[in-house]
């Protein structure tokens, strides 16, 4: 029998999975590692963690399995999109990566605005506006910021990408991941040398960029040494979080949408063509099914909110063990009615992406009055999120994008009153799958795809992935949520300029 690895780097830990070539998942591990803020808004993490975690949770999977090395054919990488790894000449990382949720980089995304000519200009070399968390102004920063630093530059990787680096020497992405570099000229798949010529970069700071299910590459001696695997186990190209998640949830056709409740949030709608939200509050980027493409809204702080609320509000939660938290205050949150009796929350604790794109969004309760309690808190953070949800479904569907079934995934998907809450606030029935593995099992199957085991990725998704529970929406709570939901969406613009004066007041 032959076996696929799908590594995740993700935000919060590295996620490793090998599965049969049945797609059975035969064993997993996890390896956490911090996130670094050092100041309001910058987020860094060291790529030395991310490989400690490879290289970890690869070798307890394998022993954990008790498969043979040499039955391990390939490995498929996926990771947190967006992240820039500045390497020098001799591939000594710089400085620490700068992460897709970080918000340094202002003044370098007008600088690249203006440089293309304007907005719409720009969306036509490369698809999408100009964004804080995207790699393009990272390296900007690093030219306006620390030029020393910058003058060491020889290459720029994602996340994911540093990893093959160190698995196979080569310096490859592929179309998915690179779509979030704002470097790519998505509908044609390739590097934009136009844009990149504009903003004054050497091309060759890039890496090649190949389809999702293409062979990289294969592990080095030193790293299969490393890894306890041997020199013919390929590494295929992978994908995005945010697309490997797509894959491993089955959205790899019309009609079918994925939401995602992690510590980001995602809506992810797959399209035969490059398509376009004329304000570009979408991501359209490729797909990781080769020739196809997707749109996506991401939320920011999307679980991450309730993480917030559970550990830096609720800490004092009686006596409730830290791994039944988030069931002990969604219990409190059950026990309100839906809309939480008016009482809404803004979940922009960093910025928001989509759809307000603004880095000095913050968060709020609003209207809140002397009969609501905490479980109303908890209730209405949890409304927030689904609502921001919203707002991209809200666009995907305005454009005319047929949304047949809504596929719920990550880790706030596992608890069955947010799923309901999802059916009820979006109006649409919500699935979800039999074993839910994310981006790791999603990129297993790319490689099992890129080694042959499957013709495409299409027919692997479909030999692998089943539906096992539907959620329908209640009537009442529809009605609810779709009264409330204009509220909500109205807030945002009204309080746009007092939270522009605190995001100042708080960086100062
Ligand atoms: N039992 C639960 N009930 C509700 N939400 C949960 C529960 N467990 C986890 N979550 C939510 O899921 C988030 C983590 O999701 P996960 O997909 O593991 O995130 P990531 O991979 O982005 O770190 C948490 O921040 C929390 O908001
Ligand atoms: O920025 C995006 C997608 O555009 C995020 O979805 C990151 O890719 C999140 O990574 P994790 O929180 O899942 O690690």
């Amino acid at each position: 029998m032959n076996y696929y690895l799908g590594i995740d780097v993700g935000t919060s830990g590295t996620k490793t999975l090998l599965i049969d070539a049945a797609g059975a998942v035969i064993a997993e591990a996890d390896a956490e590692y911090p996130m670094h803020q050092p100041k309001p808004g910058w987020t860094e993490q060291d790529p030395e963690d991310w490989w400690k975690a490879t290289v970890k949770t690869v070798r307890a999977v394998i022993k954990k399995s008790k498969v043979k090395p040499d039955q391990v054919k390939a490995i498929g990488l996926s990771g947190q999109m967006h992240g820039s790894v500045f390497l020098d000449k001799n591939d000594n990382v710089i400085r620490n990566a700068l992460l897709w949720n970080d918000q340094r980089t202002s003044a370098e995304c007008d600088e690249i605005t203006a440089a293309a000519g304007g907005r719409k200009g720009l969306i036509k070399m490369v698809a999408n506006p100009a964004l804080t968390g995207f790699q393009a102004p990272k390296v900007l920063w690093l030219r306006n910021n620390e030029k020393r630093n910058f003058d060491k530059l020889a290459k720029v990787l994602l996340p994911k990408d540093d990893i093959r680096r160190r698995l196979t020497g080569g310096y490859v992405t592929e179309v998915s991941d690179a779509s979030g570099t704002l470097f790519l000229d998505v509908v044609k798949r390739k590097w934009s040398t136009k844009l990149i010529g504009k903003l004054g970069l050497d091309a060759d700071l890039l890496p090649e960029v190949v389809e999702s299910d293409q062979v990289t590459g294969t592990l080095t001696a030193e790293a299969a040494k490393k890894l306890g695997l041997t020199t013919d186990c390929k590494v295929v190209g992978g994908a995005g979080d945010c697309a490997a998640g797509a894959v491993g949830n089955g959205v790899v056709k019309s009609g079918v949408l994925s939401t995602s409740i992690g510590t980001s949030g995602v809506m992810f709608v797959h399209s035969d063509q490059p398509q376009y939200d004329a304000d570009g509050r979408l991501h359209t980027f490729c797909h990781a099914v080769n020739g196809k493409w997707h749109m996506m809204g991401v939320n920011l702080t999307s679980g991450g909110s309730l993480q917030w609320w559970v550990d830096s509000v609720l800490r004092g939660l009686a006596g409730v063990p830290d791994a039944k938290r988030y069931e002990a205050a969604t219990a409190e949150a059950a026990a309100v009615v839906a809309g939480s009796d008016g009482l809404l929350f803004l979940p922009y604790l960093n910025g928001e992406r989509t759809p307000h794109a603004d880095p000095n969004a913050r968060g709020s309760f609003v209207g809140m009055n002397l009969t609501h309690t905490r479980g109303h808190m908890t209730r209405s953070v949890m409304e927030g999120i689904t609502f921001a949800l919203r707002d991209s479904l809200e666009i995907i569907t305005s454009m005319g994008v047929p949304v047949r079934q809504v596929r719920a995934s990550g880790g706030g998907s596992k608890n069955p009153m947010w799923r309901q809450m999802q059916a009820d606030v979006f109006g649409k029935k919500v699935t979800t799958l039999a074993v839910e593995q994310g981006p790791a099992f999603g990129v297993a199957l790319l490689a099992a795809v890129g080694d042959g085991a499957y013709k495409s990725i299409e027919q692997a998704c479909a030999a692998t992935i089943k539906v096992a529970d539907e959620t329908k929406a209640d009537r009442a709570a529809v009605k609810k949520y779709d009264q409330l939901f204009p509220i909500y969406r109205d807030l945002y613009g009204q309080l746009k300029e007092s939270m522009g004066q605190l995001a100042k007041y708080q960086a100062s």
